[in-house]
């Protein structure tokens, strides 16, 4: 089965997912393959539920293929993710508080996010999305202050233990 990396933007899915496997899927670049455009401009031509139906297409021929997904941080938005999420059974969240992950957001001039372009929109999300990322958590590891060496190290300990 394939480990799945979720959080908020920011938490280190993709900086992970990259450490744990050459063959590791990023969702989001998997999506920018299929529509042949930034996300960022997606969401400005067609919108965020748009954004959402592929993004649900991609990670279900995703999911087959057992390699490291980093998801997007808004895979929790959609029913249909949640059911495929609740059959895995390594999921694992990167947790952080709301503060560190908008420093970062804030430094990481490579990506284009969207749904962070104001701090007060993002917390309202980030609070209405920790319950549903705890949820369907199976390991849920704290990643403040934490190099992503080490938090890869922690996947692999438990994913060894399993
Ligand atoms: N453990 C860490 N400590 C410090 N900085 C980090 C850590 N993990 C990632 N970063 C930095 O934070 C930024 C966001 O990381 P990354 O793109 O991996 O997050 P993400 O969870 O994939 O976000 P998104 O949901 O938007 O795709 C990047 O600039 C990255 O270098
Ligand atoms: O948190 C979100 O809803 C998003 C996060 C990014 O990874 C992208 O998937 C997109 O910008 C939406
Ligand atoms: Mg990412």
């Amino acid at each position: 089965m394939s480990i799945i990396l979720i959080g908020f933007m920011g938490a280190g899915k993709s900086t992970v997912a990259k450490l744990l496997s050459n063959d590791f899927i990023d969702l989001d670049k998997m999506i920018e393959q299929q529509i042949e455009m930034p996300i960022s401009t997606f969401f400005d031509l067609f919108g965020e539920d748009d954004f959402r139906q592929v993004e649900q297409e991609v990670f279900e021929a995703a999911i087959h293929m057992d390699f490291v997904i980093a998801t997007g941080g808004g895979i929790v938005e959609n029913t249909g993710n949640l059911d495929i999420l609740g059959f895995q059974n390594q999921v694992v969240y990167l947790k952080s508080d709301f503060d560190s992950l908008w420093q970062r957001i804030l430094k990481d001039d490579k990506n284009q996010r969207p749904l962070a372009k104001d701090k007060e929109f993002a917390r309202k999300l980030f609070e209405k999305r920790t319950p549903v990322y705890e949820k369907v958590a199976d390991l849920v590891i704290a990643v403040e202050n934490k190099q992503p060496d080490k938090i890869a190290q922690e996947i692999r300990d438990w994913q060894g233990n399993l």
